[in-house]
């Protein structure tokens, strides 16, 4: 059933857990996503970026909120990465439930003053809204203590933010990035800085940038002929000691693209006489939906529905 951002990621926030939150552009990953939260029940997010709106329209909007309706299990489909009032509406409009405004890259003043205008409009319409406080920055682990304090999330920053925007949920920057590269070697995450935030914050907290780039999918992808640098992930167990700190929404996206790129390119590679998209889409699809419900049992979201 389609459900609002906040009644999914309340629930996980209380008792302890946390909910993926998968991008979608398509119709293969929307199938994969739902029929892995229905198999596992667990709730799930569909988040579409404004990448994701621009490519599939109203054939992507459409679908999304009509399977989520008909979902089995709570569902919430999630405007990720809204970078302007109109850009919500339009989501809104589109019967989006969660919406996510990003001015993290302005200052504090500007990003309180839009982000309380989307949280007045979202809320009018009973939707739900995600903000950003910090910027999103893999930062190596001996980076000087200001720079830090410039890039990360400050605790009582955070604290004087939501109480003065209406925010719902908030999207913090602990040392995570978007992508493959996320560091070299293991990312440092500032987990005493999540503990302090979420002392101050008691809303559910949101982790982008989460995605694991596994080494066996990277060597997949190689083997079927992609092409990756130094690629790397945040580790399982930095996950798992997040959510138990306050993190309930968990963002990824890279993970699903390698997984569905490795099997496309594999299966083409194997059947260069193949011509029909199924052959290669389906199976890209099933390898989708296997991170999907490895990343719900990683998050604790399996059986929560
Ligand atoms: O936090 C994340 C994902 O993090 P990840 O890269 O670790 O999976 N996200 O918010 C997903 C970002 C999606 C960007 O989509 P476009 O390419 O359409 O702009
Ligand atoms: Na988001
Ligand atoms: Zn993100």
């Amino acid at each position: 059933m389609l459900v609002t951002g906040l009644e999914i990621l309340r629930k996980a926030r209380a008792e302890g857990y946390g909910v993926g939150a998968f991008n979608t552009n398509n119709m293969e990953f929307t199938q994969a996503i739902l029929e892995a939260a229905e198999e596992m029940k667990s709730p799930v997010i569909l988040a579409l970026s404004e990448g994701a709106m621009k490519y599939g329209g109203r054939a992507l909007t459409r679908m999304v909120v009509a399977l989520a309706q008909e979902a089995r299990v709570p569902v919430a489909v999630h405007l990720d990465h809204g970078s302007s009032y109109e850009s919500v509406l339009k989501a809104l409009r589109e019967g989006f439930t969660s919406v996510m405004i990003d001015k993290s890259h302005e200052d504090f003043e500007t990003n309180v003053r839009e982000t309380k205008r989307v949280v007045e409009a979202a809320h009018a319409v009973g939707v739900t809204v995600e903000a950003e406080l910090g910027r999103l920055a893999g930062i190596e682990e001996h980076v000087a203590v200001d720079e830090k304090d410039a890039l990360l999330t400050n605790p009582e920053e955070a604290r004087i933010f939501m109480e003065r925007t209406g925010a719902d949920y908030l999207a913090v920057a602990i040392g995570t990035s978007h992508g493959a590269y996320k560091g070299k070697g293991r990312p440092f995450i500032d987990h005493p800085r999540l503990a302090r935030i979420a002392k101050l914050v008691p809303a559910p907290l949101v982790l982008h940038g989460a995605s694991a780039v596994p080494q066996e999918l990277v060597e997949r992808f190689r083997a079927a002929g992609g092409e990756i640098g130094e690629a790397s992930g945040i580790h399982p167990e930095d996950i798992k000691k997040a959510i138990s700190l306050g993190i309930a929404k968990i963002n990824t996206d890279t993970d699903l693209r390698l997984a569905f790129t490795a099997l496309v390119r594999e299966t083409l590679g194997k059947n260069p006489k193949e011509f029909d998209p199924r052959k290669y889409l389906g199976p890209a699809r099933e390898a989708v939906k296997e991170v999907v419900k490895s990343r719900m049992e990683l998050f604790g979201s399996v059986g929560r529905a």
